[in-house]
């Protein structure tokens, strides 16, 4: 039987008792939302934030399903001048509830760390001033707490969201396979857990495409990051305390390391490393920060031969940049902070870049596509009938590649797939290549046509889910009255296109 839905739209939590860990956070949000209930409270809206994930929206709603509460969803990806603020959510707060029941309307701003759009510029300071005189409770949903505006933080409850611990992943992970009948080992399940690293919605999307019929097997889960810690360190021990350049260069080769992820294995160690003689960091560093350049260079212009240059200058260069030989071990750290920031943003930037390129594609919402959609795309992107056509259909450079397809390196396949997309582009536009042109046409039209398929596939499935939210709005105009036929069916929450 074909699966009806992604498991992480499935099993999203429609009570607060249903979502998993984060206990204080929701034992505060319900806090607040009880005081509403006989005043209007100190704070008027609460800002969830934390990492991708872990289940702030899910809580969000979670709440309004327990408290009886209709949702007005804003996104950040709706024009949010000050005017269509104040009219929609400045409204929506004087007027409360159309149905009655509890009188609230809970007003969901979802992505409220990325207002930084020309039609967002009103939006802040609309915001905030809804949120002075709003009667209605709001919450704002951000990943990151200091990319909210300060006059919208000011007004604010702030309710941090942290990574799930990996044993309550794990426990809902089993409950699922219970739930699914699902053959699942402990082994299995934790390494699932372990390797999602907090983030709920990948460790159930990776427990999903693990899956084949009703088993789950330790070896379909992709490799562990422990085996590359274990080189990476032998690795680091060639370039802060070998003499040869080559073996070193080498040696990062056979390791399953990007340049990318390199640069900040040596900038963690090269302080403590160089013994903190500043001469030999101060060269250390001259070094790195011109491969990060190249490395840049390579991100903007996808051309990953540059990837060379700054492997000699970051490897190299700690080489020649030692001017003694440091007595004594100093253990190797991995990456932290600057890594997982730098991380954080280029793949919230990667993420959504990709969003925004199905949901034009599709004529969905971004946020649709990132709960929906995306999912779907990376498991298409796994048959290699399908991936080069979606790769030129939805001109995905290497990395969006690598990102979707869920992979934790650039594979020899995924290049593959990139070089061929891109020749079939190529082909499609070249004026002397007719014949080409219309074979692949005529292979991508047919490709297309399935992959539509698939996804109506899963809209189908959609409309028997309880938790269907207003952020379906398409991200461009579709036909309306089919859009308002389905809105029509959701009475229960309110979108800009109901105003
Ligand atoms: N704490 C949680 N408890 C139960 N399920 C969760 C939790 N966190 C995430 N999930 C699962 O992941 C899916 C996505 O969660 P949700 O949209 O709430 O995350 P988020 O933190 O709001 O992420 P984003 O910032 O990307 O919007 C949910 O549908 C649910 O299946």
């Amino acid at each position: 039987m074909s699966e009806p839905i992604e498991w992480a739209e499935k099993y999203r939590p429609s009570t607060l008792s249903d979502v998993v860990g984060n206990k204080k956070a929701l034992e505060s949000l319900k806090k607040w939302a009880e005081e509403w209930l006989d005043n209007v409270p100190e704070k008027r809206a609460v800002i969830l934030h934390g990492r991708a994930g872990i289940g702030k929206t899910s809580t969000a709603y979670a709440l309004a399903n327990d408290f009886g509460w209709e949702v007005i969803e804003l996104n950040a990806s709706d024009q949010r001048t000050a005017e269509v603020i104040n009219k929609i959510a400045g409204s929506a707060s004087k007027t409360g509830s159309l149905f009655g029941s509890g009188g609230k309307r809970l007003i969901v701003l979802d992505e409220a760390d990325n207002l930084h759009g020309t039609n967002d510029r009103g939006g802040a300071r609309a915001i905030s001033e809804t949120i002075k005189k709003t009667d209605q409770p709001v919450v704002l949903i951000a990943n990151d707490v200091y990319g909210v505006a300060s006059s919208i933080r000011n007004q604010c409850l702030e309710i941090k969201f942290n990574n799930v611990q990996t044993r309550s992943i794990a426990a809902s992970l089993k409950k699922i396979c219970k739930k699914e009948d699902i053959n699942c080992d402990d082994e299995s399940i934790e390494k699932l857990a372990q390797d999602s690293d907090g983030d709920v919605r990948s460790a159930i999307n990776d427990l999903q495409a693990a899956v084949s019929g009703n088993e789950l097997h330790i070896e379909d889960i992709a490799t562990s990051q422990r085996d590359t810690e274990e080189s990476i360190f032998k690795v680091l021990t060639k370039i802060f305390k070998g003499h040869d350049i080559n073996d070193a260069l080498n040696a990062t080769y056979g390791i399953d390391e990007s340049p990318e992820d390199m640069v900040h294995w040596i900038d963690e160690n090269l302080p403590a490393q160089f013994k903190h003689e500043i001469d030999d960091i101060k060269s250390g560093y001259g070094y790195l920060s011109k491969a990060d350049i190249y490395l840049g260079r390579v991100r903007n212009r996808q051309n990953y031969r540059l990837w060379r240059y700054a492997n000699i200058l970051m490897i190299g260069g700690m080489v020649v940049s030692r001017s003694q030989n440091y007595k004594g071990f100093i253990k190797f750290s991995p990456p932290s902070y600057w890594r997982k920031l730098g991380q954080m943003r280029a793949k919230r930037d990667l993420r959504d870049n990709i969003a925004s390129k199905i949901a034009q594609h599709n004529y969905k919402s971004i946020r649709h596509v990132r709960s929906n959609l995306t999912p779907v795309y990376t498991k298409l992107l796994k048959d290699d009938d399908y991936a080069v056509d979606i790769t030129a259909d939805l001109n995905l450079s290497l990395d969006e590649l690598v990102y979707l397809t869920g992979s934790k390196k650039t594979t020899k396949r995924l290049k593959n797939i990139h070089q061929k997309a891109e020749s079939m582009v190529e082909n499609f536009s070249a004026p002397d290549s007719f014949s080409t042109y219309s074979s692949s046409t005529k292979k991508t039209s047919s490709k297309k046509k399935n992959s539509k398929l698939d996804e109506s596939k899963f809209n189908k499935n959609e409309n028997t889910q309880t938790t269907s939210k207003t952020e379906d709005e398409p991200s461009q105009p579709v036909d309306q009255s089919e859009y308002n036929e389905k809105k029509s069916q959701d009475k229960s929450q309110k979108s800009l296109f109901d105003f």
